[in-house]
């Protein structure tokens, strides 16, 4: 009887966990391909972004993050497969594309801030006009999230009278504004001066440290290695890893996982 009663608890006790493992998703491709004409670039990529955690999408150089990036944050049409924000279905052609991408924060590559507003201008812009934030509330969010990032200072100083690290910093910020579900990290720190590139991740670091659910597209393995909690490789087109950094990046026995990290041993 209480062997019985012991099966049951646990029985419970493992379905609300798988219950509260299936709420913590916040992002989850089903078999998601994308062609460009006859280049196969996504060949049907399934995984899942948990809240709270710091993913790593690595490949070598047109293995198709952006592309894959550029699909969840709705740039692009998926050709087949799905992408679920939570439990939005995001590819489905009735839903409203600007309310989807309302609920994610992405960071391109390039700095893309405006070059004729200042710093304060271009974080709370899209807050105030197209979230609506109340004007005030705008500018006293943006200046308390630069001061945690040693930037109050700058926040009446143009772009061109900023480092690229202090831009894309700001760019962070901005993606930041409206509390986003998800962030999105697309290369960020491939344009920069590789003195400045420390800075940049840095902050990214503090971020998880607060709990931030982040997908990062990078090029940085060994930032990748320290601060990632999951490292998803993409090989062809393919998943080819999904797994803890040490698993996929120290000890995995795929011999192309194994091929692809060995171009940055010693970096
Ligand atoms: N708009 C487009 N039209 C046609 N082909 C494209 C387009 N965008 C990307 N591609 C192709 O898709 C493939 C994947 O490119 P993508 O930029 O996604 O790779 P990546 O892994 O992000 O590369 P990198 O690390 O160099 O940024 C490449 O073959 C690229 O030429």
């Amino acid at each position: 009887m209480i062997q019985q009663e012991t099966q049951e608890k646990t029985a419970m006790s493992e379905s609300k966990q798988a219950d509260s493992q299936q709420l913590q998703t916040v992002l989850r491709l089903d078999q998601v391909r994308k062609s460009y004409g006859s280049n196969a670039v996504l060949r049907g990529i399934s995984f899942q972004v948990r809240a709270h955690e710091t993913v790593a999408l690595l490949g070598p150089s047109g293995s198709g993050k952006s592309t894959l990036m550029k699909c969840i944050n709705l740039l692009e049409e998926v050709n087949d497969g799905q992408i679920w924000l939570g439990d939005t279905d995001i590819t489905n052609p009735t839903v409203n594309r600007d309310h989807c991408r309302s609920r994610i924060g992405v960071v391109f590559q390039q700095f893309n801030l405006f070059p004729h507003m200042n710093v304060l201008k271009n974080v709370t812009l899209g807050a105030i006009k197209v979230h609506n934030m109340p004007k005030d509330e705008a500018n006293d969010k943006a200046l308390e999230l630069l001061d945690r990032i040693g930037m109050r200072a700058k926040a009446s100083s143009y772009p061109d009278q900023l480092s690229g690290g202090q831009q894309q910093r700001v760019a962070i910020v901005r993606a930041l504004m409206c509390d986003p579900e998800l962030l999105l990290l697309d290369e960020i720190t491939s344009a920069l001066d590789p003195m400045l590139v420390g800075e940049v991740l840095e902050m990214v670091a503090e971020l998880k440290t607060k709990g931030t659910t982040i997908l990062m597209a990078t090029h940085e393995m060994s930032f990748a290695h320290d601060a990632a909690d999951r490292i998803v490789l993409l090989l062809n087109g393919k998943i080819a890893e999904n797994g803890s950094p040490r698993e996929v990046m120290d000890e995995s026995q795929n011999p192309q996982t194994i091929e692809f990290f060995s171009h940055f041993r010693g970096i």
